[in-house]
């Protein structure tokens, strides 16, 4: 079994706190994506889980084995985990099937089966017939595939990846994405992989890890991010959310909440714990807000940009009572809109986020 479970992890560079009381169990077999902010210590978490840095407090243990702990440091090429790094850096003197198969030729590995595994992990990522090419003859995409393939031919129960997709064009990574799909699924391994695109994280992980400032944000599935984020930092981290601010917040029944926001009674999904508070931050996305019909209650508000997103008009606007904020909805592409145009619109999905 390739469980990861790390407790209480924290690890500073000279005083620099860098990784503050990190606390997480990762399934057998599960895909997560550790998504955050540049800085926010993303690297140093798959480092110290790799064994490339020691902990200072906390522990860090794979399957049944403790790798990490203040007294105990397992040695990186001991822990047997695969790793996948963004400079994928191969041998340029030798052949893509010499690339793969180097590893097992150091474990000792016989001849013959070192051939089959190095042709099974080649044909995997779709490279089967370019095994006698030299990395410098591979485009980027293909040479991150010689990387993914170098890893998975020591068939390890853990692979870690930082951000192995930075370095390629958008249409490749769309592609790639769909190979490490592919790859987690054909192999059962236990996957962390670390990003700072969240569209990549949402579209690939089981679950995510949203960090900020060295501790973890929230650890959920990317449904759950985007709807019940825990806190405002996830609620504008993901998915260009806003928080507004509401007023005389009750629960109307479970999971359902009454509030006044910019002067609108709205029902807002919430915890079923909720409790009845004075004041709490309102997560919504564009897609849950919607212009008022003729005649509905809404929010005033003057539009301030319009930009076309391919199918679809951004509007932004900024409610009068509250000029400061800027929400963002959607329209149809044929509906023209002007900036400086008043309107009214409505929020039809919102989030309490828990106090
Ligand atoms: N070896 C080191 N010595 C001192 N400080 C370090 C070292 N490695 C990382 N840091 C600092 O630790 C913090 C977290 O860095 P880390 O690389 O883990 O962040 P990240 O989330 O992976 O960022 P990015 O998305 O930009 O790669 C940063 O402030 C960085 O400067």
């Amino acid at each position: 079994m390739s469980a990861i479970q790390i407790s209480h992890l924290s690890k500073s560079f000279t005083t620099q706190p860098v990784l503050n009381d990190v606390s997480l169990h990762i399934r057998h077999g599960e895909f997560v994506a550790v998504l955050g902010p540049s800085g926010c210590g993303k690297t140093t978490l798959l480092r110290t889980i790799a064994g490339f840095e020691p902990v200072n407090s906390g522990t860090i243990t794979v399957g049944d084995r403790l790798f990490s702990s203040p007294d105990i440091h397992v040695a990186p090429e001991k822990r047997e985990l695969g790793i996948v790094f963004q400079n994928y850096a191969l041998w340029p003197h030798m052949s893509v099937e010499e690339n793969v198969a180097y590893s097992l030729k150091v474990a000792g590995v016989d001849r013959n089966e070192r051939r089959t595994r190095t042709q099974d992990a080649l044909t995997l990522v779709g490279l089967g017939d370019y095994a006698t090419r030299r990395p410098s003859d591979l485009s980027g995409g293909q040479r991150q595939r010689v990387a993914l393939a170098r890893c998975l031919v020591t068939r390890p129960g853990v692979v870690l990846l930082d951000e192995p997709l930075a370095n390629l064009d958008v249409h490749l990574r769309a592609a790639m994405e769909e190979e490490f799909s592919r790859f987690h699924q054909h192999t059962g391994a236990t996957l962390l992989y670390i990003t700072h695109d969240q569209q990549e994280a949402m579209a690939i992980a089981d679950r995510v890890v949203v960090m900020n400032e060295g501790k973890v944000m929230q650890f959920a599935t990317p449904q759950t991010l985007y709807r019940e984020p825990a806190n405002a930092m996830v609620a504008t981290f993901i998915d260009d959310g806003r928080v507004i601010p509401a007023q005389n917040i009750r629960l109307a029944e479970s999971g359902i909440a009454l509030a006044e926001v910019l002067g609108l009674l709205v029902r807002l999904r919430a915890s079923p714990d909720q409790q009845a508070v004075g004041r709490a931050g309102v997560c919504v996305h564009a897609a849950g807000l919607r212009f008022a019909q003729p005649g509905e209650q809404g929010i005033a508000a003057q539009i301030t940009r319009v930009i076309y997103r391919g199918g679809y008009h951004q509007i932004d606007v900024a409610p009068h009572n509250a000029p400061e904020l800027r929400l963002s909805l959607h329209s149809p592409a044929e509906k023209s809109w002007h900036i400086g145009d008043n309107v009214t619109f409505t929020i039809a999905d919102g989030w309490i986020i828990p106090q």
